[in-house]
């Protein structure tokens, strides 16, 4: 009998064939005022991967993101988008080679409406150079309306001003402005800080859902829980170093591993 051909479930079929990284850090250094916070890093994304940072407060987390979306200089090593070199370019230049950033904070305006938001971020994909325009052809292009049938609470809210959106809502937002830029790569900055277990629970759902669309995302947290249920791989960062990485999978049946790694195990009681 003929063997039945595998069928196709998400992260088994990508560790069987693993593709070439969408982003890739090699070595990247990064600092403030001559002091290094993040020392080395080396990382890969692949297309439609998930990739958990996870790190106590101060770790280096933000600077790294940071570092990667172009609003702060590495002072050493590289960062590559699709193969392309974006090392220490501007915000702007990085946002068109593909990347993405959802920032901690959110950084949504008080005074535009949800509607307006939307319409201000809007970047129809260009043809990336140096691409052959490849880029341009195999990205999938997010309009406003695509954005908001994923995010249906948007639509419904789509009048109103930021300042009177919820934290949930507000998050949403700045998902959707930066799904406007049409990201290969997702950079996702303490995704699910301050929002109720349900909102946690559709964050989770939706990072799912972009990386089955090929988005490679990197989300970074100080919390593991958010990483365990949602991530292929995931590394620990201590004080700016990788200490640990770890897969992901093993991990949603037992976080002890990780928990270790964060040393966040429970001391027993006094006997
Ligand atoms: N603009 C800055 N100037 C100087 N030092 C900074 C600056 N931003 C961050 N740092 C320092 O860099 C280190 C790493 O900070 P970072 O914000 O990257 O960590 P984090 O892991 O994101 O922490 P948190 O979870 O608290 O946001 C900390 O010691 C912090 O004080």
């Amino acid at each position: 009998m003929p063997a039945t051909a595998p069928q196709s479930n998400g992260t088994a079929e990508r560790r069987d064939a693993p593709e070439p990284p969408m982003l890739q850090l090699n070595g990247l250094t990064a600092g403030y005022g001559g002091g290094t916070v993040l020392h080395e890093l080396d990382l890969d994304v692949p297309p439609g991967g998930v990739h958990a940072v996870v790190g106590h407060n101060g770790a280096g987390k933000t600077t790294l993101v940071h570092t990667i979306a172009g609003l702060h200089r590495p002072t050493a090593g590289s960062v590559r988008a699709n193969g392309r070199d974006v090392s220490g370019r501007p915000a702007h230049q990085v946002a068109r080679a593909g990347i993405g950033l959802v920032p901690q904070g959110r950084r949504v305006f008080a005074g535009l409406t949800v509607g307006e938001h939307l319409r201000l971020s809007y970047r129809p994909p260009r043809p990336v150079k140096g691409d052959g325009g490849r880029g341009a052809r195999h990205q999938r292009t997010w309009t406003p309306d695509r954005v908001l049938e994923l995010l249906p609470r948007l639509a419904e809210r789509r009048g109103h001003r930021g300042s009177d959106l919820s934290g949930g809502e507000q998050q949403m937002l700045a998902l959707a402005r930066a799904l406007l830029g049409s990201p290969r790569v997702l950079l996702l900055d303490e995704p699910t800080e301050g929002l109720a277990p349900l909102l946690v629970r559709q964050i989770r759902e939706l990072i799912g859902t972009l990386a089955s669309e090929g988005i490679a995302i990197l989300l970074v947290s100080p919390s593991p829980t958010l990483a365990v249920e949602s991530a292929d791989t995931v590394t620990v960062l201590t004080s700016g170093r990788v200490t640990a990485r770890l897969d992901g999978a093993p991990l949603r049946a037992d976080p002890a591993p990780l928990h270790a790694a964060l040393d966040l195990t429970p001391v027993p009681a006094p006997s």
